[in-house]
């Protein structure tokens, strides 16, 4: 995988660049549509590549291990194989989602036990076990095994939970450099920065990080409830100590007010669940501000859903139609709903990717971050 800078702002840490991986470019920064169980929940791979112009999406370890399970995946040739998707795909390890889905999680030195929230049966997840679950699912970029702490957090626990985190960093890329790609193609290990909202913990952390010199580094530990400007306020120390030559995913954020601020911190890659989640409640993210399409005074705008946007459900459908569909919960609300979203979010990052090279993005990004944040 290699990271080629391209233009940097002159106001702040801003950067666009290109990330080439074997399944082809991503351009930066990017959001990732999340792909919990191997689909982007409502979206046809068609309508992803077409509309919403994704360039790489993510896939859950946790969910892709426990079902369909490694032994179907493996036999398709890979995820890529399995869900059709031909560009890029990101797996997390694991651990975040051990963390919440299933209570009867234990954390010792060795592992994580935990029962299947699908049947109950007893799992363990290692930093080893999660490095070889990944490379069966061949997911091009993969995530370390991390303890994602939660939020608040004791100052010893989040301590010792960091120390944790990288014992298991250590011991993933001993295993994963001395392993190679099941189907042909490169992978690359993404080490995870924690250190809970402690700014000496989060510097320890992220330096262990930047020592390991990996292709690219993430940040974790945030976007867990904590408020918006303690996780500005650690994204910003974290950016300043990782390498500036090697893209920053910040996990699990966020909003598009939170997307704009952490670009302006040095941010390249995003996730979230909020497009897609929230859109089949009904929340609409617009280049005009937030509408919960539910509200009544909706119900007779025949206006198109957003006219900014050039997708096909943006222009095609109206507010009243939409509203309809989703308060009578057709599954077309969800996927019009969904489509809308995700088209907006890559939207949003790809013009943050213009106003970056256009030398404008500091009073453009000020200006836009009120607008996505108001309630219509
Ligand atoms: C929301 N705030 C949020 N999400 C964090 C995720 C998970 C991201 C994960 O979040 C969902 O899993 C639950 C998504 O599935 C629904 C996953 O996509 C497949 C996504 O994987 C990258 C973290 N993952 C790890 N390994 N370590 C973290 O410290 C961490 C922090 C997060 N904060």
């Amino acid at each position: 995988m290699e990271f080629k800078l391209e233009a940097t702002d002159k106001g702040s840490k801003a950067r666009t660049g290109i990330i080439t991986t074997d399944h082809g470019e991503i351009k930066t920064p990017i959001f990732m549509p999340v792909g919990t169980a191997g689909s982007v929940k409502a979206v046809h791979q068609r309508e992803l590549k077409e509309d919403i112009k994704a360039q790489i999406i993510l896939g859950n370890t946790y969910h892709l291990y426990l079902r369909p399970g490694l032994e179907i995946i493996e036999k398709a040739g890979g995820l890529h194989k399995f869900n059709g998707w031909d560009r890029p795909i990101l797996t997390d390890s694991g651990g975040y989602q051990v963390y919440s889905l299933s209570e009867t999680r234990k954390i010792k030195e060795e592992g994580v036990t935990f029962k299947s929230h699908i049947d109950g049966s007893k799992h363990i997840f290692t930093p080893e076990a999660v490095m070889d679950i990944q490379r069966t699912i061949g997911a091009d970029i993969i995530m370390a095994f991390d303890e994602c702490t939660p939020y608040p957090c004791e100052y010893d626990y989040a301590e010792q939970s960091m120390h944790m985190t990288h014992r298991w960093l250590k011991r993933c890329c001993e295993y994963f450099d001395k392993t190679e790609g099941k189907y042909g193609y490169s992978q690359t290990l993404f080490p995870i920065v924690q250190g809970s909202v402690y700014k000496d913990l989060r510097k320890q952390s992220a330096e262990v990080i930047a020592s390991y010199q990996r292709e690219g580094n993430a940040i974790g530990g945030l976007s867990v409830g904590e408020p918006a400007e303690m996780m500005y306020e650690m994204t910003e120390l974290v950016c300043d100590i990782l390498p500036y030559d090697k893209p920053r995913y910040l996990m699990g954020v966020g909003t598009p007010a939170n997307i704009l601020e952490c670009i302006t911190l040095g941010i390249d890659m995003f996730d979230c669940v909020m497009p897609t989640r929230n859109a089949r409640n009904g929340m609409l993210f617009t280049s005009e501000g937030i509408i919960n399409i539910k509200n009544k005074k909706w119900e007779s705008d025949f206006s198109p859903v957003d006219p900014e946007l050039s997708g096909y459900v943006d222009t095609f459908y109206s507010k009243a139609y939409l509203r309809h569909l989703i308060i009578s919960k057709e599954i077309l609300g969800a996927q019009i709903a969904s489509i809308h979203n995700l088209t907006f979010y890559l939207w949003l990052v790809g013009e943050a990717r213009a106003q970056i090279e256009a030398g404008t993005f500091a009073e453009w990004k000020s200006g836009m971050v009120k607008k996505v944040s108001q309630r219509l």
